[in-house]
């Protein structure tokens, strides 16, 4: 069912929060656009409140929480709404917590052995971060081999250039990719751009 919802989403926007209002909006537009999902990043003051604001005001719309990087960020992201936990990384003590609060958890892994890490704790869906510089392409292709139950939502350094050749990869749910939702983008409300970024994301072609 988690991967199920991922495929769906094609494309994560990764949010950092400018704050909840500019947040509303921007996700109002991705969604408008096609995009069924959202992760917003705990790297700014307004993460938490938006995803509550999200969940409140957009009810269709599934919430990611990204950058959990320790047990009590996953803690506030659950009580704040956030039906999907990803973080850059992973730590045993996080996937301790995420286990025992029955989270649905997307670590990210860089390495055959944190993959076989998030394994032993039953995990068979992984972000790969970051994507781009730890081999892109070659690497999924790589990973495929000795682990061919594996999916993965490579992020970091995809583009609108490049993220169709990973969706082609069997092993690829969706990317995650911060290109449709960059702060300045939102700060100067150019809404029209963020949709049309959004929505050429989305599309099967690219001519969107
Ligand atoms: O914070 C997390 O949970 C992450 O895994 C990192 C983000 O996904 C990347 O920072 C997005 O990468 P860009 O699209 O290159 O901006």
């Amino acid at each position: 069912m988690l991967n199920e919802m991922l495929r769906q989403c094609r494309v994560l926007p990764v949010i950092t929060a400018v704050d909840v209002a500019s947040t509303l909006e921007l996700s109002r537009t991705l969604q408008a656009s096609g995009m069924i999902a959202v992760e917003i990043t705990l790297r700014s003051a307004s993460a938490l409140d938006s995803i509550r604001a999200l969940k409140d005001e957009l009810p269709d719309l599934h919430v990611a929480a990204g950058t959990v990087t320790n047990p009590r960020d996953l803690d506030l992201a659950l009580a704040a709404g956030a039906e999907l936990i990803l973080s850059p990384g992973l730590t045993p003590a996080l996937l301790e917590a995420a286990t025992e609060r029955q989270a649905a958890f997307v670590p990210g892994v860089a390495s055959a052995s944190e993959i076989m890490q998030g394994m032993d704790y039953g995990l068979s869906t992984f972000k790969l971060f970051p994507a781009a510089l730890i081999g892109g392409l070659a690497a999924l292709k790589a990973f495929a081999g000795p682990f061919p139950e594996i999916k993965f939502c490579p992020t970091g350094g995809l583009n609108p250039d490049n993220f169709r050749d990973y969706l082609a990869l069997p092993n690829v749910l969706c990317c995650g990719g911060s290109w449709m939702v960059e702060p300045s983008l939102v700060r100067s409300a150019n809404w029209q751009r963020i949709g049309a970024l959004a929505a050429e994301a989305m599309a099967a072609d690219g001519t969107a």
